[in-house]
């Protein structure tokens, strides 16, 4: 594409008397190539203007930045880089998510597994899907990895284009407080946006709770403006979460409602919980219908409701929605059981936030006989404000807690740990710094009857130490561990 016609889409600004042919859009100099148009993003970590010469060096042929630099290529002056970037990737890809059906799922918890289960049912009903989140990015059968849950606006663009390419018909995915706050979905024509629930994280980021709801909300009130019959709008909400009566107020979308506690357009009842699945009497405009799901727990039922509700006004026959969900086994790392054996289950589970926390030890205490074992810790550079709370949770619900190493990341392990400990009083909890050791203590000494969770990490594979990466897999190392004890 040439430099003018893309920066036609810019308002206010001058264009450049050279008009080079533009084959990408890139904000890292290491990804510049021949053609490429570099954007300067001043980040929390640098300031991308300061690569704008190595840009150039590497065959960049015009730059885009807040301010000026010193090359001698063409650079347009912008107000907001970030913004422009987003705007300028839309117009590059042809505006691809126009051509998609394309559902945004966020909330502090759920996002994932609520994915992963209308991502099932439109396969189920031969849709052919794209899904971008925390694990993976997938489109028709190829997975990519992927470095955050939402990624930045010229990758999320770039990834949309391809899943175009691949007659992908409808696309989802996870959007993050982050990513919403940063404007990497800016550009995004969602048609369904969905919000599972609020509750503490990333307060580190956002400061406060009313300023993570805010982030969280733009979903909703950047969700189209407009009653076209063709393409109708809908924002998912839960009844049960105070915070969708807000949301409600600030979307314009038509509003679909589930819930549990209260009624909703989707809502459940005669709620039965087995440590094998759970039951419940689903209330939909169909009518009623008697579910019987393989996943556990009340909070999973909210993720069922939600995936229903975006399925069901995206004109997926109720019959088959019913069948995919009673179908679905779960999602890796979320709840997921590991076999190897042994006489108690071992649930690994992805509950990194004082509420996952407190839902799957809930959940658990309906079906343990004896003892509860939970292996626990709080990532490193993140929220330090969860750590006693969820240390606190750890030890109300758990007769056994084991506190260890999540990923530390830059900080001092045993500091996180103390962070924990200031939220408990009284000591009925250990103590072990190696996850690893953890993992086998609490497996060694557990007995028929009892549980363990190994809780925060779930699906990953990999434990981050100060700079290193190393292989760490809690279902690797707990069957490692079952194994030990023969
Ligand atoms: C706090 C945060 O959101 N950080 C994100 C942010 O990084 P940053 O602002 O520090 O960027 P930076 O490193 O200062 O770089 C600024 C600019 O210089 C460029 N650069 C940088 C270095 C270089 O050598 N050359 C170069 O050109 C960069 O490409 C960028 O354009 O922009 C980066 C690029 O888009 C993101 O990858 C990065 O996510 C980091 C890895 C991260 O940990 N983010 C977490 C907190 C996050 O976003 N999490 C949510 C999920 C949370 C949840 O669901 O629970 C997510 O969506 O992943
Ligand atoms: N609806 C829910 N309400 C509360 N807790 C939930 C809910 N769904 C899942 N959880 C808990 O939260 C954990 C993470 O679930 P999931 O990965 O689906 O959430 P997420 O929003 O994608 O999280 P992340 O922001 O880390 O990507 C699960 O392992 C489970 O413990
Ligand atoms: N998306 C979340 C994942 C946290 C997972 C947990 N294992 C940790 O490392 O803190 C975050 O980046 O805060
Ligand atoms: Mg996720």
């Amino acid at each position: 594409m040439k430099l003018h016609t893309l920066l036609k889409v810019l308002p206010l600004i001058k264009q450049p008397n050279e008009n080079p042919e533009v084959t990408d859009i890139v904000q890292d100099n290491r990804k510049v190539t021949k053609g490429s148009l570099f954007i300067c993003i001043k980040g929390l970590t640098v300031d991308g203007h300061t690569f704008a010469k190595e840009a150039e060096e590497k065959g960049a042929v015009a730059i885009v930045a807040e301010y000026p630099v010193n090359v001698s290529i063409p650079v347009i002056i912008v107000k907001n880089t970030k913004r422009a970037m987003a705007i300028l990737a839309d117009t590059f890809y042809d505006q691809p998510t126009k051509k998609l059906h394309l559902i945004g799922i966020t909330g502090t918890n759920g996002k994932t597994t609520t994915s992963h289960l209308i991502d099932q049912i439109f396969r189920d009903a031969n849709k052919t899907t794209g899904l971008i989140g925390t694990m993976y990015i997938k489109m028709a059968e190829q997975i990519l990895e992927t470095k955050n849950t939402t990624p930045d606006s010229m990758t999320l663009q770039k990834t949309f284009k391809q899943m175009v390419d691949l007659n992908v018909d409808s696309a989802i995915m996870e959007v993050s407080s982050h990513a919403l706050d940063q404007g990497r979905v800016y550009g995004c024509d969602y048609d369904i946006a969905v919000f599972t629930n609020l509750t503490q994280d990333h307060l580190d980021y956002h400061h406060t709770m009313e300023e993570y709801r805010r982030a969280k909300s733009l979903l909703f009130s950047q969700l189209g403006n407009t009653y076209d019959l063709n393409r109708p709008k809908y924002a998912v909400l839960n009844t049960d979460d105070p915070a969708s009566e807000k949301i409600q107020k600030e979307t314009a979308a038509h509003i679909i409602s589930y819930g549990i506690d209260h009624e909703a357009d989707f809502y459940a009842k005669n709620i039965e919980i087995s440590a094998k699945g759970t039951t419940f009497t689903l209330h939909s405009p169909e009518g009623e219908h008697v579910l019987h799901i393989q996943l556990i727990g009340k909070f999973s039922i909210y993720n069922v409701l939600a995936a229903i509700a975006a399925a069901y006004v995206s004109n997926i026959p109720m019959e088959q929605i019913i069948h995919s969900v009673e179908s679905i086994k779960g999602v890796a790392g979320r709840f997921e059981l590991v076999h190897g054996g042994q006489d108690f289950p071992i649930i690994v589970d992805y509950s990194h936030t004082p509420d996952s926390l407190e839902n799957v030890l809930k959940t658990i205490q309906h079906f343990a006989k004896k003892r509860i074992f939970v292996i626990v810790g709080c990532g490193g550079d993140r929220d330090k404000t969860k750590r006693p709370i969820m240390a606190q949770i750890a030890c109300q619900y758990a007769s056994d807690p084991i506190f260890t190493s999540d990923n530390p990341r830059s900080e001092d392990p045993v500091q996180i740990l103390k962070d924990m400990e200031a939220g408990v009083v009284g000591k009925n909890y250990q103590t072990i710094v190696d996850r690893r050791e953890a993992i086998f203590y609490g497996i060694k000494h557990a007995k028929s009857g009892d549980v363990v969770l190994i809780a925060g990490k779930g699906h990953e594979t990999y434990q981050q130490i100060g700079d290193q990466i190393l292989d760490f897999d809690d279902r690797v190392v707990a069957l490692e561990a079952v194994k030990e004890n023969g």
